[in-house]
């Protein structure tokens, strides 16, 4: 696996290394003994998948409250999606600064999200399956939210104000406004 930390100190996006044969490839995706070594927690207790049907749908930006803050890895195995992480750690020299990368069934990236970032993603195609693990369990009553355009964030979403987005990510605060882990 080939690790390059993003503009956000700790956290990272993931290269495979395939081992290509006439079959086509294999390739590690996670190893808690080479994430260690690299400071990250590899130590994941549950692994979920979210299905959208459409182009431009998003969800975020989510994190879980304190003490239930939790380290993800991101991938997709089906279409492609804009990932967006915010660094929401109070004193980090980069809070409320954002990054963004595009992870996709073709490039097969992932995104490591340490504690203390809040997540989200548009999906730039129609069918898109995005996979999840996390070292901490869901928490449900913990999870917490910032607006996808909290103005201070500023983040470039690529396809624009969002096809589709859920309820519950309608009306969320902004950063400034968030009571933070
Ligand atoms: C996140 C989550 C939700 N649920 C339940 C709660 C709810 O009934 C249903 C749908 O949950 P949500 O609407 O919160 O799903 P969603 O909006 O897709 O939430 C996800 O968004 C992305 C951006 C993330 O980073 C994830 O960690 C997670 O917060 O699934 C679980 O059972 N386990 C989980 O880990």
């Amino acid at each position: 696996m080939k690790f390059t930390e993003t503009s956000l100190a700790g956290a990272c996006v993931l290269e495979i290394e395939p081992h290509a044969d006439e079959r086509g490839f294999f390739a590690r995706t996670a190893c808690s003994t080479t994430f260690a070594e690299h400071g990250l927690n590899g130590n994941f207790v549950q692994q979920s998948v979210s299905f959208n049907a459409h182009r431009g749908t998003l969800r975020g930006l989510h994190f879980q409250a304190a003490p239930h803050e939790e380290d993800k890895l991101v991938r997709v195995t089906q279409g492609a999606i804009f990932d967006v992480i915010v660094d929401i750690r109070q004193g980090s020299a980069c809070f409320g600064q954002w990054f963004g990368v595009e992870l996709s069934a073709r490039n097969h990236k992932q995104l490591y999200i340490p504690k203390g970032f809040a997540h989200g993603f548009q999906t730039l195609e129609d069918n898109c399956e995005v996979l999840y693990a996390m070292t901490v369990p869901f928490q449900p009553g913990s999870g917490r939210g910032i607006r996808w355009d909290d103005p201070a964030l500023n983040i470039a979403w690529p396809m624009g104000n969002p096809a589709m987005i859920g309820a519950n990510d309608r009306d969320l605060p902004t950063l400034a406004e968030c009571q933070l882990p």
